[in-house]
């Protein structure tokens, strides 16, 4: 359905040179997905200049990261401008963390424990999403926002919101991260299939939490049973549950996340450099079904989505859980909306 394979990054490490340049600035880089996610990104030829900003410890992980011999540039700020920056002496501050991006990956907030939903998580994140969204309007009003942050089904609305507010809203450029429920599809369709998972690409669409995932494995042509069928799927759906229990209090996804969140932010920097074909899915402003926003693969160019592609066709089985998620996934949009413009 999308031709974007998920690539492996460790024939990357070493090799530098592109001929393009891209800013990337990564908000929430101190944290359990920021950290490994600037470093990956650190590694990534298309990155020429990798800006990390949280509340905490960025100083420290731009002057770690900055020894890994890449060419790009690592800069590491807080807040408050006049606080350590690294390079030291270099500004501090949002306002340099932004300037000049091309690409803001947002992994900024907190993390579910046990028993939480991702919408446990609004109240808190809610207001960072919103408060660093303000600072990209201002600052990098031009770059392709990718947000990680949960709940993604409310948080994007909510950057859509506060960009229509400051007037600078463009729907090709605010995204949704869903990279991970893919990479969690085609690994579990690997397994049961028999085959490397490299070579898959599952469609999901939908959203971000729980049943509003909804994996296409009818498309896969994979044979399998009823009971297969819906044990994949809900693993697909809840595949952050998993990660969660077994991290039992110590957070959520973090090193996949990480990957995913790179493969994400790579491809968006080849479309935005001009290389052809890149088609990835994320969540972003449609009108292919009635919520606002909703994931689908989408063809990704010089200026951010330039199309949000259809998904082809829907067996009963997933034509029944479609029918179950719309109205959840609208009820969070909403809720993102009402958020954002009260
Ligand atoms: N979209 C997806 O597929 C996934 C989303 N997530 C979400 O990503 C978020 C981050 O998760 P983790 O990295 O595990 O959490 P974490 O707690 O390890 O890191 C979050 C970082 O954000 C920073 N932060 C908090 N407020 C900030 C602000 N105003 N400005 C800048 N930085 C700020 C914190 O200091 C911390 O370093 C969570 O909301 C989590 O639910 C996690 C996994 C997958
Ligand atoms: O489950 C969580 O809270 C984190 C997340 O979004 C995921 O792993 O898909």
């Amino acid at each position: 359905m999308f031709s974007s394979k998920l690539p492996a990054v460790a024939s990357r490490a070493f090799t530098s040179s592109s001929a393009v340049k891209a800013k990337v600035a990564v908000l929430g880089a101190a944290g359990g997905i920021g950290q490994p996610l600037s470093l990956l990104c650190k590694l990534s030829p298309y990155v020429t200049e990798l800006s990390c900003y949280d509340v905490v410890g960025t100083p420290g992980v731009a002057a770690d990261i900055s020894h890994v011999p890449t060419a790009s540039k690592t800069q590491g700020s807080l807040p408050d401008p006049e606080a350590g920056a690294w390079p030291t002496g270099s500004e501090g501050g949002l306002k340099a963390a932004l300037t000049g991006a091309s690409v803001v990956v947002i992994p900024a907030g907190v993390p579910r424990k046990p028993g939480m939903t991702r919408d446990d998580l609004f109240n808190t994140n809610a207001s960072i999403v919103q408060t660093l969204v303000e600072g990209c309007a201002e600052h990098c009003p031009d770059a392709v926002l990718a947000i990680i942050s949960n709940p993604v089904n409310s948080t994007v609305p909510i950057a859509a919101e506060v960009l229509k507010a400051k007037g600078v809203f463009d729907p090709k450029k605010v995204c949704g991260v869903t990279t991970l429920d893919v990479c969690r599809a085609n690994t579990f369709m690997g397994e049961h299939m028999g085959v490397d998972p490299s070579s898959l690409s599952v469609p999901v669409i939908g959203g971000h939490a729980g049943i509003t995932i909804l994996p296409l494995l009818s498309q896969t042509g994979a044979s399998m049973t009823d009971e297969e069928r819906e044990a994949l799927t809900v693993r697909i759906q809840f595949g952050g549950d998993e990660v969660v229990q077994a991290k039992a209090g110590a957070g959520s996804a973090t090193l996949s996340m990480a990957y995913a969140g790179y493969v994400f932010t790579e491809n968006v920097l080849k479309a935005l450099a001009g290389e052809k074909d890149i088609v990835m899915p994320a969540y972003v402003k449609s009108s292919i079904t009635s919520a606002e926003y909703f994931a689908s693969p989408c063809r990704f160019g010089v200026n951010g989505v330039e199309e949000v592609l259809g998904y082809g066709e829907l067996n009963e089985y997933e034509q029944g859980w479609f029918d179950k998620m719309l109205p959840e996934l609208e009820g969070q949009i909403q809720k993102g909306k009402d958020f954002a413009q009260k």
